[in-house]
């Protein structure tokens, strides 16, 4: 193994990791738990600490969207952590199929110069500095020996045993490289990762995976190691075909690889109701023992910190009601204040706010940008953006669904337009990119029209084709 590639990493650590994921005889310290029997058990372990987390937000866990969510939330914490309890070994035994190499001397199937590269894996991981998804495309290269080539498709399963465990980057590319060279026995193996970290609420300018936070790490084994080893600079041509550029954000190790490491404060209980933020981090503490994890393991001290920090952006506010002012005055928001006929006024538009929410039934973010328009009743007053970003903030930082976050921000508007509002939202949603369906270009928009824009369709039309013009320039 390419040492200089090991980062921070034990080499204890990987070598323990390796091992028992390829079900070596050698102690399997790290195996973290047994069957899918013993993981749905750990799943009940930690339903009453997502329970607790709920409290601690200042939320109602028995309210109709959160019911359910101590066991989804356990149940995305089990999927995506399912590599602990899976074997290498089970993967690619039966898939390595004789081959002869070009040179049959060699017995390699390449021959001399032959290599594999299966490139662009998509794979999804948790970071085990904060508890949030991240990305990365995986890109694997080895040159077979022993006249045997291994199934494709066991590259992509290999990697995804060690992307779904709680990882950073490096560790990642040195536990592929090492389990593959292990369980193929190849002449070399090559792993090149190209990770984003979901950005922090306050920086979501980004609407694209390319937004988030990226870094550039790779681990290499055998005939690929080494200053000038043909075969890594031969796989670093066959990424380049595909537009896969190793050199481009090659991150240090001295850099903390996740954003929330560098903006750690020290949690008080004043964020949240009297001393919950206590109980939160032991809560998450005790979710990481159900997951099998050992939160003394270095890599992992400070995460439950960390999360409860990222949790604390998204508590419930009562501010809802006092500022709900129509709420509070029992004047329907959807009644013009008495009898007024003030004029429609010009249509306005306040696009491409973005924001970051909180799922509420998974505890994952899902982000994106709100469009907002609205007539200003003749006054010709221009509403300045930074109150539709601060209404956007108010409605989107807590945990929420997109269709009501959609409703609310367009009623708060038309309590104030009186003429009409009308909130399209557009969000990439991490519970459907990094788990479940795991569509990774899903995107969801939703739409809220109210007065003017439901009565008339040319204002609609022109609120949308107002969006359309500027999306270009947004990106
Ligand atoms: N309508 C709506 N659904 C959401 C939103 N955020 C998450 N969801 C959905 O909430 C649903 C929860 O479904 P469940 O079947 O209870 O939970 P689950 O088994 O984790 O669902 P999958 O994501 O399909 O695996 C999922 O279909 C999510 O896609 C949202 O903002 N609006
Ligand atoms: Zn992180």
């Amino acid at each position: 193994m390419d040492r200089t590639a090991m980062g921070a990493l034990e080499e204890a650590h990987l070598t323990a990791a390796v091992a028992a994921a390829c079900a070596c005889e050698e102690d399997d310290g790290l195996e973290l738990l047994g069957g899918e029997a013993e993981a749905a058990a750990a799943d009940d372990a930690m339903e009453p600490a997502v329970r607790a987390l709920l409290l601690g937000l200042g939320e109602d866990d028995r309210r109709e969207g959160l019911r359910r969510t101590p066991k989804r939330v356990a149940k995305a914490f089990r999927d995506g952590t399912r590599g602990y309890r899976q074997k290498v070994k089970d993967i690619v035994q039966g898939a390595l199929f004789p081959e002869v190499g070009v040179d049959k001397r060699t017995g390699s199937a390449g021959g001399t110069g032959g290599q594999v590269v299966v490139r662009d894996i998509e794979l999804f991981s948790y970071c085990e500095s904060c508890l949030l998804p991240f990305s990365t495309q995986c890109h694997v290269g080895y040159v077979p020996s022993g006249g045997r080539v291994v199934g494709l498709s066991k590259l992509s399963r290999v990697s995804d045993v060690f992307a779904k465990r709680l990882q950073n980057p490096q560790r990642l590319a040195n536990e592929v490289c090492g389990a593959l060279h292990a369980s193929i026995q190849p002449a070399g193996v090559a792993v090149a990762l190209q990770c984003w970290h979901i950005p922090l609420p306050d920086n979501l300018e980004c609407k694209t995976l390319q937004g988030w936070i990226r870094a550039s790490h790779s681990s290499r084994s055998g005939v690929f190691e080494g200053e000038n080893s043909t075969f890594w600079n031969d796989f670093l041509a066959l990424l380049k075909f595909r537009g896969i550029d190793m050199e481009v954000d090659n991150h240090s190790a001295s850099i903390p690889w996740c954003p929330l490491r560098s903006l750690e404060v020290p949690l008080s209980n004043g964020h949240c109701k009297k001393g919950s933020a206590n109980s939160m981090v032991s809560a998450v503490t005790s979710m990481l023992l159900s997951l099998g994890e050992d939160p003394l393991r270095k890599e992992l001290l400070g995460t439950p910190q960390r999360y409860v920090q990222w949790l604390l952006k998204f508590k419930a506010s009562n501010l809802n009601v006092k500022l709900n002012g129509f709420a509070l005055g029992n004047v329907s928001v959807y009644e013009r204040p008495g009898g007024s006929t003030a004029d429609l006024g010009a249509l306005r538009s306040e696009l491409h706010l973005p924001f970051c929410a909180q799922c509420e039934h998974h505890l994952l973010p899902f982000y994106g940008v709100v469009h907002i328009g609205y007539f200003d009743n003749g006054t010709g007053e221009d509403i300045d953006r930074s109150h539709f970003q601060s209404l956007v903030h108010f409605y989107g930082c807590k945990l929420q669904v997109q269709e009501r976050m959609t409703r609310q921000i367009a009623e708060a508007v038309y309590s104030v337009s009186h003429s009409g509002a009308m909130v399209v939202v557009e969000a990439n949603h991490i519970c459907m990119i990094s788990r479940g369906v795991e569509k990774i270009r899903s995107n969801t928009a939703t739409i809220a029209v109210l007065g003017q824009f439901l009565t008339d369709p040319s204002a609609k039309e022109c609120f949308l084709q107002n969006v359309l013009d500027t999306a270009e320039s947004a990106v």
